[in-house]
């Protein structure tokens, strides 16, 4: 299921047509579909009504305060990476007792900030942020609740930037040094012991994967029960792939049968920590081509959108679909869509065949995730404006950022 769709040649998010969007809040501009969030949420919320569970989304993939009170509302909890996601997560509505703490870098602020909003679970990556929680928790006089966040050495079949469940990754700790780290944090008075965590890696294709971290992480939950360290929860992290071109990752059927055939029977809730699978489908970024150049070597679309719009391209040589919002019959030619940013890197597709005209408006797919909680402001450049789609109602949900508001915290010295 796709919420955008082409009535009449021209292309809709929900019922609204996109060059509706463009002229009410310009480009460029990220378009979400609360119908594609929601029906993502729920996919996670049914495929595993068998058996307790918490789907705490990973809000790095987008923070926007809209989408975070749209899953809040539907009884989301929240994977967060720092203070500033957890004060996104509150003032978005979210319930603090539903987040979880990932992150190989918390800050001692950060810890106090996530005890006195008490969240769910602190999931802790190293030793010595284990002793820092310990002691920042009896400062407060508070008990802070843990999961250790395992590195299971699978291998997660995806691109090597974002694979995180290898020995050579920053993250999590060493899967052998578990037992010993679970013994110490039983024995110190400031940290209850409550769950295990990993996460292996984003935009998984296969479950096998899944399987073989999870295998690994009931064998540690069994061996610490045999030493008397009994946990709540299992969290598998996230990483559930999407489509972007023609990658074909496991249906939410397939995953949930993965995960809950090897739960049968355990009383541990399980938590997941999605973010991609969420948003990515359910958000694109809407751009108009400023100019046609038609090179020497290469003929080029430049757009209003950017790599600081939307960096995936640039970063990872990622592929997503351009479509343009009115079709048009003319004859296609071959087209790099690059930005206006001064880097070669500065593209957004390549070698697209489209029938262009300067002026015509191009939607970026499956540009929910990692679009715009990736962006910046190179060049100078004011971030996009979003709006959130619903049925035939398109409301701005985050203003487009003026140039003024770039500079304002700069000083120039006397
Ligand atoms: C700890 C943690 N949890 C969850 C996620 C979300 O991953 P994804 O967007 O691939 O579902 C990430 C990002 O990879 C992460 O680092
Ligand atoms: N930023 C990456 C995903 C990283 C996941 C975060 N651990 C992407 O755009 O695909």
């Amino acid at each position: 299921m796709t919420p955008f769709n082409r009535r009449a040649g021209l292309l809709h998010c929900e019922d609204v047509a996109l060059d509706a969007i463009a002229r009410d809040f310009g480009t460029p501009t990220y378009v979400y579909s609360s119908a594609g969030l929601s029906a993502a949420y729920q996919a996670y919320d049914q495929a595993f009504a068998g058996h307790e569970h918490l789907i705490c989304y990973a809000v790095k993939a987008n923070s926007s305060l809209a989408i975070l009170n749209l899953f809040a509302k539907l009884g989301a909890g929240f994977d967060i990476v720092s203070g500033g996601e957890l004060a996104r997560v509150l003032a978005a509505g979210g319930d603090p007792a539903k987040v979880v703490f990932s992150g190989v870098g918390k800050t001692a602020a950060e810890m106090e900030a996530a005890l006195a909003a008490g969240i769910h679970c602190f999931n802790v990556e190293s030793e010595s942020e284990l002793a820092r929680l310990n002691a920042v928790a009896g400062r407060l006089g508070k008990v802070a609740p843990v999961s250790f966040r395992v590195n299971p050495n699978v291998d997660a079949k995806t691109h090597p930037y974002i694979a995180t469940g290898l020995k050579e990754n920053k993250f999590g700790i060493a899967y052998d040094d578990a037992p010993r780290l679970y013994r110490e944090a039983a024995g110190l008075a400031n940290l209850r012991v409550v769950g295990i965590d990993c996460h292996i890696g984003s935009q998984l294709t296969e479950s096998s994967p899944f399987g073989e971290a999870l295998d690994k992480v009931l064998d540690l939950v069994d061996r610490l029960a045999a030493d008397g360290v009994v946990l709540a929860h299992i969290d598998l992290g996230g990483g559930l792939g999407v489509r972007y071109k023609d990658e074909t990752p496991p249906a939410m059927s397939e995953y949930a049968g993965v995960l809950l055939s090897r739960l049968a029977g355990r009383t541990q809730k399980l938590v997941l920590e999605p973010g991609r699978s969420l948003v990515a489908n359910a958000g694109l970024l809407l751009t108009k081509v400023e100019y046609l150049k038609h090179g020497e070597a290469k003929d080029f679309a430049i757009v209003d959108a950017a790599m600081n719009d939307l960096m995936r391209p640039s970063l990872y040589d990622a592929w997503h679909d351009v479509q343009p919002v009115r079709e048009r019959s003319a004859i296609a030619r071959r087209y790099e869509i690059v930005g206006p940013v001064c880097e070669s890197g500065d593209f957004l597709a390549r070698e697209r065949d489209l029938a262009l005209a300067e002026g015509d408006l191009l939607a970026l797919l499956s540009a929910g995730a990692y679009g715009m909680s990736m962006s910046s402001n190179y060049n100078t450049r004011p971030r996009a404006a979003e709006v959130l789609v619903a049925g035939g109602n398109a409301v701005l949900t985050r203003r487009r950022e003026r140039v003024e508001d770039l500079f304002s915290d700069e000083i120039v010295p006397a």
